[in-house]
């Protein structure tokens, strides 16, 4: 029976990693997949992993249907066994209803990964349908780290280095690994209680090094 199958885990948890890896395995053993991604940091059509390696992809459109498509590719003669689907989070409910759709009544497995929350801690649209469709749902192994060492847990956005809490859902970006110049717009993961109290590494360091107050008397 096909599944429809969800991964998750903050931003850096190895989930474009684990696309490809997902994607390399069922191809090994003959089986035919299709890659699709949105917004992805490599740019358009393209699926990219922090390790460094990127497989051509199908940009998903907000307008893209997945049953359409693959009807249209099964009709033209082609065969699907699986789908591998990055960066699900930004995908529409109509989008991931279609995708529940392609297994039911297709029998095609879907891979589906993405993060779960925003910079606000809100659910995703994407990610929340998931939530509720999936067959399965699986929190991704390698665990991303607070500054504190606790489970990162939250995605934080920063712009010129300072944690920010409104603005746009979506804007492409990567996490800002502690460089001497913060990006104008950054991601960093976060655990909840840090997540909270806006402490990113860069405050919390500023913080310890504040000077004491001179005792009185
Ligand atoms: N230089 C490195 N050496 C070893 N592992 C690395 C290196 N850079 C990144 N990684 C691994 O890659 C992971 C990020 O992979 P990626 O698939 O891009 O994440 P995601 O798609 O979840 O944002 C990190 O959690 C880390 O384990
Ligand atoms: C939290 C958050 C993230 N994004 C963007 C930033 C990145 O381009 C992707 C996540 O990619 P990753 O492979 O999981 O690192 O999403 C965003 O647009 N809005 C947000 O709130």
């Amino acid at each position: 029976m096909a599944e429809l199958h969800f991964f998750t885990g903050t931003m850096d948890s190895g989930k474009s990693t684990l696309a490809l890896q997902t994607n390399h395995n069922h191809a090994a053993r003959g089986r035919v997949g299709r890659i699709f991604t949105t917004h992805d940091r490599a740019g358009e059509a393209t699926l990219s992993s922090r390790l460094g390696l990127t497989l051509e992809a199908t940009e998903v459109a907000s307008d893209f249907d997945f049953w359409n498509y693959v009807v249209r590719s099964l009709t033209a003669g082609s065969r699907i066994d699986y789908m591998i689907c990055d960066e699900a989070q930004f995908y529409t409910r109509e989008q991931i209803d279609q995708l529940a759709k392609v297994v039911d009544e297709l029998q095609i497995d879907v891979f589906a990964f993405g993060i779960l929350t925003d910079f606000r801690s809100n659910l995703f649209a994407g990610s929340a349908r998931l939530v509720e469709l999936a067959d399965r749902m699986n929190v991704l192994q390698v665990e991303a780290l607070c500054w504190c060492g606790k489970r990162a847990t939250h995605n934080a956005r920063t712009e010129n280095g300072v944690m920010v809490v409104e603005g746009d859902v979506i804007v492409v970006g990567d996490v800002d690994e502690m460089d001497a110049v913060p990006a104008d717009v950054a991601y960093e993961v976060l655990c909840r209680q840090h997540h909270r109290r806006r402490l990113t590494a860069a405050r919390a360091k500023a913080v310890s090094l504040a000077p004491e107050p001179l005792p009185f008397g």
